[in-house]
């Protein structure tokens, strides 16, 4: 491990700074196309201004053929496009590919002034971050970029989720976590095929009616990712991060999709992947707070005064810990607000 007094020093001659504090910006989703597609390369700058995060990805849902197509179409992307508010990011392949060291070359040497962050996927342990954070130095050294490059890393190892604490810990160049579900659960054995969201056989048995087993009993359908999100949110509030709900596979079911991504949101994640244009707009709707939960928030930080003792407000007991609850939601929407004029009417700011 570093020295601490050594952590915020460049790790190669040249290499930009690293940050103090992790920037948040609206991050409410993610995403994804596949650059080596030019349909798909073509609607990016109407896909621009509809989202938070644009993400360039060369991993997986990229046939090993196109991978080189890929890397040119993220360049391209990236040296063509006017990104204004929105975030550009990019997700490599693996480290232990044979594509990595290619991606990365190329993400800094030539799109490195456009590109805000970098997702990189199966992370292990803190070693592989390690890994990326000094070749990064050495490549935004090259490239004499002005800012250093975050690191976004993917749970979905078991291994990962076992390291995630210090995955979270291992540089100032961390940014943020998201959960992956269907490579954790191939790796994790777990015997769900879908991509995110729930499992219909994952479920609690209401009592026997009257100790009779048959008797026709409630199901409760239960969820597969609570425990890892939860983990994964805590990792990332102890380092400073962010959390993210990934890929919700079930394009077609938007209203399963809105809740998955509403469970995340309320246990602290800040945004999901969007994989398909039908996501942005779920994404957007449930990451952004209800304008009745903006208007509560706003109700009890007023009514709190300096933010401390108890009081009563419509029946309930408000103190100290409740009106920090309130300012989480305020804080969201002001930065929100401040990036989208509708949500700014809204909320009334
Ligand atoms: C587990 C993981 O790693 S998840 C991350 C990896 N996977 C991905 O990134 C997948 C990204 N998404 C996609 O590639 C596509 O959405 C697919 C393959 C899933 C479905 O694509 P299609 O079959 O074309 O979907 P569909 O016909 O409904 O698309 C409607 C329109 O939206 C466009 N579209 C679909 N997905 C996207 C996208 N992600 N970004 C931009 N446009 C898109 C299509 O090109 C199509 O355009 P058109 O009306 O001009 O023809
Ligand atoms: O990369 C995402 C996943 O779910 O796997
Ligand atoms: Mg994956």
């Amino acid at each position: 491990m570093r020295s601490p007094k050594d952590f915020f020093k460049p790790l190669a001659v040249g290499a930009p700074a690293p940050r103090h504090e992790i920037p948040f910006r609206p991050s409410r989703m993610i995403h994804f196309f596949p650059p080596s597609n030019e349909k798909m390369r073509s609607k990016v700058p109407d896909i621009v201004p509809q989202v938070d995060v644009l993400l360039a990805n060369l991993e997986d849902g990229v046939p090993a053929t196109d991978k080189e197509a890929a890397r040119a179409g993220l360049v391209e992307v990236a040296q063509n496009t006017d990104f204004g508010e929105t975030q550009f990011w990019t997700r490599v392949n693996s480290l232990d590919s044979p594509w990595c060291l290619d991606d990365l070359t190329a993400a800094v040497l030539e799109a490195g002034e456009a590109l805000d962050v970098i997702m990189i996927p199966k992370v292990e342990g803190p070693e592989d971050i390690h890994y990326v954070d000094r070749l990064l130095a050495q490549l935004e050294a090259k490239a004499g970029l002005s800012e250093p490059l975050m690191i976004h890393a993917i749970l979905e190892t078991a291994r990962g989720v076992a390291n995630v604490e210090e995955i979270c810990l291992a540089s100032p160049r961390m940014q943020g976590l998201s959960l992956g579900p269907a490579d954790l659960a191939a790796n994790r054995r777990m015997k769900t095929t879908r991509v995110g969201g729930g499992h219909p056989d994952y479920l609690v048995r209401q009592d026997p009616i009257d100790g009779d087993i048959e008797s026709d009993r409630t199901i409760y359908q239960q969820d597969l990712w609570h425990y890892t999100i939860a983990r994964m949110v805590d990792a990332c509030g102890t380092a400073g991060i962010l959390p993210f709900y990934g890929p919700f596979g079930d394009i077609a079911d938007v209203v399963a999709c809105e809740d998955q991504f509403r469970n995340a949101y309320l246990l602290g994640c800040v945004g999901a992947w969007s994989l398909h244009p039908k996501q942005i707009d779920i994404a957007k709707r449930v990451f952004s707070p209800s304008p009745e939960s903006v208007a509560h928030a706003r109700r009890v930080v007023e009514a709190m005064g300096d933010g401390t003792g108890a009081i009563m407000l419509d029946g309930k007991m408000e103190d100290d810990a409740s009106c920090k609850q309130c300012q989480v939601v305020l804080s969201l929407a002001k930065e929100l607000a401040d990036r989208d004029p509708e949500l700014a009417e809204a909320y009334g700011f």
